[in-house]
């Protein structure tokens, strides 16, 4: 059902340093998602342990990426000159990760019942960002929560008649009480490129376990279990042909923005992607969508 403000019955607004966020609060679960970015911070069923990792020094300022949670790389991921040239040729700023998760969307609805609760967001992403960036294009976010899980889908409608290329990914930080004695399991076979490594290609062999730092971009959007001690993720994605696994490692924990210095022992990133070669591309009025669902195994 969908239910108007002052009408919800789980869902309010809060204030958090300079952002505006919603708060879900029902039976079941809790979740909370900032307008800023349409960042998921927080997801977690009963009063049981988040499922997300939010940095103890983010920082929730207009403009500023949230360090954790869920944010959204587009509409390019990484380096602009990592990317193909159609979608590099689009971009004016030598930033990262693209502008959706500093804009600030809009809350296009919100749909409550005794079992989920479902926020949606919108972003116009049009000339007001034509110093960074050339398009026109519609951005829809859609935020399922449950008890089995969270669902994010990401929605991409091309506005202008030129063809839009695109990156993108749903950057989720997931905790871990161990990263050596975390796994991934599901890329077994599939290629990736080393980023650490001078972007070499090589083929993952096993379940993925981290030593040190690793940046790497596997070229499959397989189902994944994300296994950390005592618990276990399923990770299903739509949409992507392409995962990112991050973990900056000691050295690089340092040198990052509102990351604790041993941050990097207590978390790690898996992102639904597309990413490389499995850049998109859309005509007028087509719409593509990246989605993930996090679930229990
Ligand atoms: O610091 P950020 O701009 O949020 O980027 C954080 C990280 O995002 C991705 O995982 C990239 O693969 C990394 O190379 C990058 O360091």
């Amino acid at each position: 059902m969908t239910t108007q403000p002052g009408h919800w019955s789980f869902t309010r607004w809060t204030t958090i340093g300079q952002l505006e966020a919603i708060d879900v609060h029902h039976p079941l679960f809790r979740a909370q998602l900032f307008l800023q970015g349409a960042h998921l911070t927080h997801f977690a069923t009963h009063d049981k342990p988040d499922w997300l990792w939010l940095s103890d020094t983010a920082r929730f300022e207009t403009g500023r990426a949230i360090r954790g949670g869920i944010p959204i790389c587009w509409p390019w991921f990484g380096a602009p000159e990592k990317n193909p040239p159609e979608v590099r040729k689009r971009i004016k700023t030598g930033d990262s990760h693209g502008f959706a998760r500093t804009a600030l969307w809009k809350l296009e609805d919100v749909r409550e019942s005794a079992h989920e609760v479902e926020v949606s967001l919108s972003l116009a992403a049009n000339e007001d960002f034509a110093d960074v960036w050339t398009g026109h294009a519609l951005l829809l976010a859609t935020f399922n929560f449950s008890v089995k899980g969270c669902q994010i889908a990401l929605t991409t409608t091309n506005l202008n008649d030129s063809p839009l290329a695109f990156t993108q990914a749903l950057h989720t930080y997931l905790p871990t009480s161990d990263i050596e004695l975390t796994g991934i399991e599901g890329l077994d076979g599939s290629d990736y490129v080393d980023t650490l490594d001078d972007w070499s290609y090589r083929q993952q062999k096993g379940v993925i376990t981290f030593h040190g730092e690793t940046d790497r971009i596997y070229e499959s959007g397989s189902p994944l279990v994300v296994a950390t001690p005592g618990r276990r993720r399923s990770l299903v994605a739509i949409g992507s042909d392409s995962t990112v696994v991050w973990n900056p490692g000691p050295r690089k924990a340092k040198a990052l923005s509102d990351f604790p210095d041993t941050g990097w022992k207590d978390m790690l990133c898996v992102e639904t992607a597309n990413a490389l070669s499995d850049y998109r591309v859309l005509n007028e009025g087509q719409s593509h969508t990246l989605g993930v669902m996090i679930g229990r195994v």
